[in-house]
């Protein structure tokens, strides 16, 4: 079999032998099923490769709330001290970042979880807006040999959204944000966005419907009107911000849909498809 970075600079493509990216949010991973690592282990047998990157927010919340620290969003990013920092470290490239790895193999996957800290694979900045969010980073770059290197020894590489800056300083970096990143670097053309929702929704009550694609303008227009608020904005500033590079599109879908990942890869119109005009 051809090698990833092989691949990637002859096609690209996520079929056998190509590589895409999935962000797995905080709010689906407890309800994901065993089925859905089992698609993924099939699609891993098929020589299709995938990086997840995770998030862990309802964990780390919960966490910080038993240690009695209050803790607050500015649109979507948590306001981030040292003290916290401590705890995002240890919920994400801790406790969850084991539980995907441990779910993979138990599926019969192969799977090697580690953070943006290691090997300095996600490097940082802090944040434009830091005075208001704290040691909230914005990634700079992403040594993506390190995973295409994991994925050519056959392992799915699971990563926690931790960023370094050249100082060892550490940064909470959104865990959407940190997937758009490692999906532009690595140059695929396609990113899947699993989360507790089927997609970005318009409308309300019964007249509420999944939107099937969006255009950028419809987005700018969505978060100004309140229409997309949240968890949601990271997920399409990211978006937004991919598809201005490699990537084709990005899919927001529900992780519990069946056999999710290896429906949305063969076309099927499921979710939420953000593409490039
Ligand atoms: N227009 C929208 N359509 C769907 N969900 C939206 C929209 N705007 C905001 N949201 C919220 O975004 C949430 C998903 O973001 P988040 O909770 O951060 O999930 P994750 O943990 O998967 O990143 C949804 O559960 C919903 O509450
Ligand atoms: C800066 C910032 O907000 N970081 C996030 C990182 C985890 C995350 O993004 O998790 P979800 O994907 O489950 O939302 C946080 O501290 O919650």
């Amino acid at each position: 079999m051809k090698s990833v970075t092989e691949h990637q600079e002859q096609q690209g493509a996520v079929a056998a032998g190509g590589t895409f990216v999935m962000k797995c949010g905080g709010s689906t991973l407890a309800a994901l099923p065993d089925s859905f690592f089992e698609d993924l282990e099939k699609l891993q047998q098929q020589g299709v490769h995938a990086v997840i990157v995770h998030g862990g927010g309802p964990a780390i919340s919960g966490n910080l709330e038993k240690l009695g620290i209050e803790t607050e969003f500015v649109n979507g990013l948590r306001k981030t001290t040292e003290e916290v920092l401590d705890v995002v470290e240890m919920v994400l490239a801790g406790t969850i970042n084991k539980q995907i790895v441990r779910r993979i193999q138990r599926a019969g996957g192969q799977a090697i979880g580690l953070s943006g800290s290691d090997g300095a694979l996600i490097q940082a900045k802090p944040a434009t807006n830091h005075a208001e969010v704290g040691y909230v980073g914005d990634v700079t770059d992403v040594k993506s040999p390190i995973l295409t290197g994991m994925m050519d020894m056959g392992y799915i590489p699971v990563v926690a959204p931790i960023g370094v800056d050249a100082t060892g300083q550490r940064y909470n970096i959104n865990a959407d944000t940190a997937a758009g990143a490692v999906a532009s670097h690595l140059g695929v053309q396609q990113m899947i966005v699993v989360t507790d929702v089927p997609g970005i929704l318009k409308g309300s009550g019964s007249e509420k419907r999944v939107l099937p694609s969006v255009t950028v303008q419809q987005i700018e227009d969505m978060i100004g009107t309140g229409e997309i608020y949240g968890g949601m904005i990271p997920k399409v500033r990211a978006a937004i911000s991919c598809i201005h590079g490699q990537v084709r599109e990005v899919v927001i879908v529900d992780g519990s849909e069946p056999n999710v990942l290896s429906r949305v890869l063969a076309g099927e119109k499921l979710g939420t498809r953000i593409v490039r005009m």
